[in-house]
């Protein structure tokens, strides 16, 4: 049976299932174990005011009666003598008194439930951020930020209501149990036969409550695909609007949408019909229990009465049982998604290391490293480079020959397949990662910039900054003049990934950045691409100063740019080529003579 056939009705196999967010629960127990305390005396109030009902009925539909309800001890309490009040108001005080406890337990009650389904809901945000922080970059290349925005908050909230439904679940169940005492003590036959008849129900609606957990699991995928497509769509704008595909996107919008309806509404289908067919068969069940009852076995009226009461009172209750079976299957899905998110056994981890790193002392040697991003198909083959301390080690070559790839190897962002990385002669697997990477900066085609301050984009990552340094990194990467035409300066909101700003300018936010961190090793890969000429020269001028002394690997399509690097690695398709100085290497007329003369041409051709 596959994992998502399971039911709830196998609580053992529902545990093994979800024990992943169960174990949650434990965080916050004591508010959990309240709102179950809670909610079973509240529903245990209600158990009781209805009986004092019963009697209160009772006494003034024949006042000449001794009170008979059946039960002993409440009888007792409303006939004894000590109480100087009549009967009549005794059960009205009774019936008043239960009531406000059941309202005060159904108050708190709701408050713990409520904090309870909070409490989780926080509990899964952050085991998840957990989760996702541990996980290799590799893992996000392979999912759908859509998919995953939509488990963190869709599939999370639907996750929540789980929780009151179990507490609810757990209260009815109990109070059920309480009822069948009352009831077996009045009438073990009739209480067999009823009992009998709602084992049936159970067995029956189950094949109901089945057809509506294979539903939820529509409308959890549908969610998914809803959220990633709208995701998709709100980071794709400048696209869409710049390809006129709004319509193309507006029929994909739309379909996503509707699918996530019919979803819903298949689900809404299958489980509200669970709740009539239950009252449906529950009635016939009630009325032939009475026929039974007064044809087969004799009864003292009060008893009779008490029974069918108290049965009346069990019937909405089995209901609400499959009500609440049926709403859990529709939640099924989610907590699925969410186990997927949560379970260790399918996601690549970073193993860290233990060695705190001191700081470069000779030189990065990578040793005969293959790499691939999948395992059939190598993107680095016999990659055998030394990358000395205080020197520049420029990486050139065509698009798609591994450069990046290499790059992405020093930081660990991805482990060789084959081959060893030594820094310093240590396995670089052994070192602390975080103690390496600190000493690390890296400016790519890519960086990202916050939805925060300039200021705070600058100081991204370098805890303790003072303005002074601030202004001292931005003046350096050539920003100072465009922060202050900046309406707030170094104040102003950059916007969702640095959307107000140009390409180049978001360049000179992340050199600032990576100059603040006055980092020993410094990764550059195409680190001046967005600049025109002149903010280029400025700004090589002040990552030359800025390399002096540090351990350089950059990455670079404009040969000028690299031209002074101690040793230049030339990749084409994921091979060293040739490495030297580049002087040396023109004279070789090999790949980069070639590359040189491209370059040189298209240069004389502007
Ligand atoms: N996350 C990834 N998953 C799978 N394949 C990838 C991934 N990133 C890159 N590749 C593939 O690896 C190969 C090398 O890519 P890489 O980005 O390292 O090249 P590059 O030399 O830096 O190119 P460019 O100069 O265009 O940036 C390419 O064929 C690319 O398609």
């Amino acid at each position: 049976m596959p994992k998502a056939q399971r039911n709830f009705f196998n609580l053992t196999k529902f545990w093994q299932d979800n024990s992943l967010i169960l174990k949650e629960v434990k965080s916050f127990r004591k508010i959990a174990i309240l709102a179950v305390i809670f909610s079973f005396l509240a529903a245990s109030f209600e158990g009781v005011s209805i009986g004092f009902l019963l009697s209160f009925l009772q006494k003034l539909t024949t006042p000449n009666q001794p009170i008979e309800t059946g039960i002993g001890w409440v009888d007792m309490i409303l006939t004894s003598n000590v109480w100087s009040i009549s009967p009549i108001y005794r059960i009205s005080l009774l019936i008043l008194l239960s009531t406000w406890m059941r309202a005060t337990f159904n108050y708190f009650s709701a408050i713990y439930t409520e904090s309870a389904q909070l409490h989780l809901a926080d509990s899964l945000h952050k085991l998840i951020f957990e989760q996702l922080q541990s996980l290799r970059l590799s893992y996000f290349s392979q999912t759908n930020s859509g998919e995953l925005i939509n488990i963190i908050t869709t599939e999370i909230e639907r996750t929540k209501q789980s929780f009151s439904g179990v507490a609810f679940l757990f209260t009815r169940i109990l109070t059920v149990c309480v009822y069948f005492v009352v009831m077996f003590s009045l009438s073990w036959q009739l209480s067999i036969i009823s009992v009998l008849i709602f084992a049936l129900l159970g067995v029956g609606l189950s094949t109901l409550n089945k057809r509506v957990r294979e539903t939820s699991f529509g409308i959890s995928s549908a969610n998914a695909k809803f959220t990633a497509i709208a995701v998709e769509f709100i980071n794709g704008i400048r696209t869409v609007q710049a390809f006129s595909t709004q319509e193309f996107e507006r029929q994909r919008f739309y379909q996503a949408s509707t699918n996530q309806l019919n979803a819903a509404i298949k689900v809404v289908m299958a489980w509200t019909m669970v709740r009539p067919i239950a009252e449906g068969v529950a009635t016939t069940a009630l009325i032939s229990l009475i026929v039974i009852s007064f044809t087969t076995f004799t009864l003292p009226v009060a008893s009779l009465l008490t029974f069918f009461f108290v049965l009346v009172r069990v019937i909405p209750n089995i209901q609400d049982i499959n009500g609440t079976f049926a709403a859990l299957n529709t939640l099924q899905g989610s907590l699925e998604n969410i186990r997927g998110i949560l379970q260790t056994h399918d996601k690549p981890y970073l193993r860290n290391g233990k060695l705190k790193f001191p700081g470069l002392k000779r030189s990065i040697d990578l040793v005969s490293v293959d790499f691939g991003y999948t395992a059939d198909n190598l993107v680095l083959s016999n990659i055998t480079l030394t990358i000395e301390r205080g020197k520049t080690t420029a990486l050139v070559g065509s698009s798609g020959a591994g450069k990046t790839t290499l790059a992405d190897l020093i930081p660990r962002f991805y482990d060789p397949t084959q081959g060893q990385i030594l820094v310093d002669g240590i396995d670089l697997q052994k070192l602390e990662i975080n103690s390496f990477r600190r000493k690390m900066a890296i400016v790519s085609q890519d960086t990202f910039i916050f939805n925060a301050s300039i200021r705070d984009n600058i100081a991204y990552g370098t805890t303790g900054a003072s303005e002074a340094e601030i202004r001292e990194v931005a003046k350096l990467a050539n920003a100072l003049e465009f922060i202050a035409q900046m309406p707030q300066g170094f104040d102003t909101n950059l916007g969702d990934r640095g959307v107000r700003l140009s390409g180049g300018q978001r360049q000179r936010i992340a050199i600032a950045r990576a100059l603040l961190r006055n980092p020993e090793i410094l990764i550059l890969d195409e680190a001046t691409s967005a600049l025109d000429s002149v903010s280029e020269r400025l700004i090589q001028q002040s990552l030359d100063k800025l390399s002096q002394g540090k351990t350089v690997i950059a990455i670079a399509h404009r040969l000028s740019t690299i031209a002074k690097a101690d040793k230049v690695v030339v990749l084409e398709q994921g091979r060293i080529v040739e490495q030297g100085r580049y002087q040396e290497l023109l004279e070789l007329k090999g790949k980069l003579w070639k590359y040189h003369k491209m370059q040189y041409e298209a240069t004389q051709s502007d």
